[in-house]
């Protein structure tokens, strides 16, 4: 499918807006650009030649999909900064539904994006700061416009595409502004009705709700029911020990 119909997209006024050919990763990017930054800026790059993924991973991207990077002050503490990922997630979620069928989205906790089961998008939060509040915050987002990426070993949540699960073509400047467009009802959202309204948000689109999944913490492996996001972000299971809260880990299905 194609089409160059682009008329969801609008440009949200307090953001700002840079696009790269090539650049190592937007994540470093926005790390160079911070210090100077006055207002919130989306930095996309058409080509990375060093992207990264969560944990270290490397993030190799073909031409076609999407890698941007959102920078900004959000005022506020690591703890709550790291709340964004809901957000993103949420917004990532809105953005691609206007190109495929939105019951074909779920959401994995943390934060990935499913397209039919398989991963389309990853989001990576960086920040910076000494003091109590965040310096800056970065949220990066990789997403599967129209390639799966290269050397992905996470056989559990095989990669796929927009455009291999029968999503309509979408140039990544174009996507770009619906994101952008999306992300900021998100933060618009915070701003009036706080976190618990993000979290309804996320929890109503989530993978494997109420069923048995697994959390791999890098120290150990919890099996138990998804019983909810916690009110901070975290993974609550329901085990046979009774509940775990999970601050940080991998799931599988
Ligand atoms: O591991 C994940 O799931 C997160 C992947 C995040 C990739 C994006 S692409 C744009 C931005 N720049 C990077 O180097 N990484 C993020």
């Amino acid at each position: 499918m194609s089409t160059s119909d682009n008329s969801h997209a609008h440009w949200p006024e307090a953001y700002a807006r840079v696009i790269h050919d090539s650049v190592d990763s937007t994540m470093a990017e926005a790390a160079r650009l911070a210090p100077t930054l006055t207002q919130p800026t989306w930095i996309m790059a058409r080509t990375q030649t060093a992207g990264r993924g969560r944990r270290g991973r490397p993030w190799v991207v073909p031409a076609g999909n999407l890698n941007a990077t959102l920078v900004f002050r959000p005022a506020c503490t690591a703890v709550e900064a790291a709340k964004r990922s809901f957000l993103a997630a949420n917004a990532l979620e809105a953005a691609l539904a206007i190109y495929v069928q939105p019951e074909k989205l779920s959401l994995k906790w943390p934060n990935d994006v499913l397209l039919s089961g398989g991963k389309v998008a990853g989001i990576l939060l960086e920040s910076s700061g000494q003091g109590p509040f965040v310096d800056w915050l970065s949220i990066g987002f990789g997403v599967n416009l129209a390639a799966v990426p290269e050397g992905v070993t996470d056989a559990a949540f095989a990669p796929t595409s927009l455009r291999a699960a029968g999503g309509w073509d979408v140039d990544p400047v174009d996507f770009l502004s619906v994101l952008a467009d999306a992300y900021a009802t998100q933060e618009d959202k915070l701003r009036t009705f706080g976190f618990a309204r993000i979290r309804d948000d996320w929890l109503s689109k989530a993978a494997r709700l109420g069923e048995v999944i697994t959390a791999r913490t890098g120290r150990e492996e919890i099996t138990g029911r998804f019983d909810t996001v916690d009110l901070d972000g975290n993974l609550v299971l329901q085990t046979a020990q009774g509940p775990r809260i999970i601050p940080a880990a991998d799931v599988y299905f």
